[in-house]
């Protein structure tokens, strides 16, 4: 196995497109909350850390940058006592501390809200709170009442009585972030917080975290959309293949310096498209409704689709509006209570999903790690997964592992999943790498149609641009996708056509090159009227 060091030396901090940056190596103005010096964390193969420096002043928000695999992860983890540094010491206030656990890090006042939520559905945001931290104001009105306390002093609009089951995803992440300052947490850590959200929620999360940094808080995130972290952090910390690469003011930057000094190199300008739509209908979905088995409203109701050759049909919805469910029936994993889904001329409604999935529909599920890779098994098993009974992975009925392996590795360099071997787990890859192995899985198989649900989350922005090029390839040689994404630039970049998804109903058709993603997002919370419609119907109607 070969290691990856990471240790290939760091061009000087003034970047490579030569931007006025600052010296890593001068602290920050004003007293530190963190100070993260030397640290070095090796795994298996792989060193994630090497010799990282990270400071943060008090009361400022700070984003981490970096490509998928650059260590930013493993950063957060050990200053949140998840992992022990190798090397290296942790100051927090000034104070020099060492994690054994979350536990520790607690007491420290460091709090951390990961990107897969943690709350028990079935529970009150009350109980969720105080659920292990008992101790602290017990479990009744003094509870309650910090937890109002906590939510009024930085807008996050949290009610205690409440049931998880019942919030939406943005709701969902205050909760989180409340559980975080209950414990005392005064250094907050969140890793890619707005990954889930769409642009109005966003912007609320946004307003809460300058909120907390006006009340002498600290935030730490980690993302990779670049636009974003510009306009709400103070600082930015780069980092490349696990070292420091640059500490820079956010108001120094562009997006375009910042990805630059991500990847090191120059990144192309993005070439405008031409359509490459067709007349020939690749999917057909036809009045399919499913009803929902509680007795609620239907979760899909007489939904029309229609994907040509060569079209990305991109949809759009606040999470929960019937998007899993329709991505669930295409594939077999639900079964409609009417209506019909055609691929070319195959009724592929009462198909399993092995069979489905043979007979080219790509999948890309929206979790990773529950739908679509075996965590503990090696890279080249996953590769397999989904397409056992076909080429590379067997032969009749013979499993041929060297095929299997020998095409993972073509995936690994062909979608530049960042990895030691293909022998190492899928669990030990970082999220962005894990996505593009599912994604050069899938593709290998020549799909008819790819159902993607939010194909590039998680995925820096090199990497992106990359997968985008994969679809737009593709998609010239006929591939009809199915995009659905909480990205709204992705579906406005990439879609031929648009359309949005509010309580398992389907909006007219939206064009990508004139539609806003401000308009978009008032479509996707109803709030769009026949008055401000901005569907290709309703701007054709009013124009007659
Ligand atoms: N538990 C682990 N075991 C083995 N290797 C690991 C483990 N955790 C992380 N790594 C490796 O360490 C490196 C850094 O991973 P990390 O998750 O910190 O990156 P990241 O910058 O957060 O990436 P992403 O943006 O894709 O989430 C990667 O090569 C990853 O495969």
């Amino acid at each position: 196995m070969c290691v990856i060091d990471t240790t290939d030396t760091p061009e000087a901090p003034t970047g490579v497109s030569g931007i006025a940056v600052a010296d890593v190596t001068a602290p920050p103005s004003g007293a530190l909350a963190v100070d993260l010096d030397g640290i070095t964390k090796r795994f298996p193969g792989v060193v994630a850390n090497k010799d990282l420096h990270l400071q943060v002043a008090r009361g400022t928000i700070h984003a981490i940058v970096g490509e998928n695999g650059a260590g930013k992860s493993t950063l957060m983890k050990i200053l949140y006592g998840v992992q022990k540094p190798d090397e290296g010491t942790i100051r927090i206030n000034g104070d020099e501390v060492s994690f054994s656990s979350p536990k520790d890090a607690i007491k420290a006042g460091v709090g951390m809200v990961f990107q897969h939520f943690m709350l028990a559905d079935n529970l009150t945001v009350l109980e969720n709170v105080v659920l292990g931290a008992e101790k602290l104001h017990g479990i009744g009105s003094k509870a309650r009442d910090e937890i109002k306390r906590i939510s009024d002093a930085y807008g996050l609009d949290v009610r205690p009585e409440m049931m998880v089951a019942d919030l939406g995803v943005g709701a969902r992440q205050r909760v989180e972030i409340l559980k975080v300052l209950y414990r005392g947490a005064k250094i907050l850590i969140l890793d890619e917080p707005t990954a889930v959200l769409v642009p109005q929620e966003v912007d609320e999360l946004f307003g809460n975290l300058k909120e907390m940094k006006s009340e002498g808080l600290t935030v730490l995130f980690i993302s990779h959309k670049l636009d974003e972290v510009r306009g709400v952090a103070d600082d930015i910390t780069v980092i490349r293949r696990g070292t420091t690469i640059d500490r820079v003011k956010s108001s120094s930057v562009t997006s375009k310096q910042l990805a630059e000094l991500m990847v090191g190199s120059q990144l192309p300008t993005p070439e405008t498209q031409e359509s490459t739509v067709t007349d020939r209908v690749v999917m057909q979905i036809t009045d399919v409704t499913l009803a929902d088995p509680a007795g609620g409203p239907a979760l899909l109701s007489d939904l029309d689709l229609t994907i040509h050759a060569g079209e990305v049909l991109g949809i759009a919805g606040v999470e929960g509006n019937g998007q899993a469910e329709l991505v669930e029936t295409i594939l077999g994993m639900r079964r409609a209570d009417a209506g019909t889904v055609v691929v070319e001329n195959d009724d592929i409604t009462a198909w399993p999903t092995r069979r489905i999935r043979e007979n080219g529909i790509g999948y890309i599920p929206e979790d990773r790690h529950r739908h679509a890779l075996l965590l503990g098994a090696p890279l080249w098993e996953n590769r397999m997964l989904g397409h056992q009974r076909q080429e590379p992975a067997s032969k009749g009925w013979r499993l041929t592992p060297k095929a299997a392996k020998d095409d993972t590795q073509r995936i690994v360099e062909a979608y530049d999943v960042r990895t030691p071997s293909i022998d190492v787990t899928a669990g030990s890859l970082s999220g962005g790498n894990q996505q593009k192995l599912i994604f050069g899985r899938e593709m290998s198989h020549a799909p008819r149609v790819l159902v993607a649900a939010h194909p590039t989350r998680g995925v820096d922005v090199g990497a992106q641009s990359a997968i985008w090029d994969h679809i737009k390839d593709a998609r010239r040689e006929g591939l009809a996708v199915l995009l659905i994404s909480a990205d709204l630039d992705e579906l406005i970049g990439l879609s031929d056509t648009i359309r949005v998804i509010l309580r398992g109903k389907l909006s007219g058709e939206f064009d990508p090159k004139t539609v806003t993603a401000e308009q978009l997002g008032a479509a996707m919370t109803g709030a769009n009227t026949p008055e401000n419609a901005t569907t290709v119907d309703a701007q054709e109607e009013a124009a007659r």
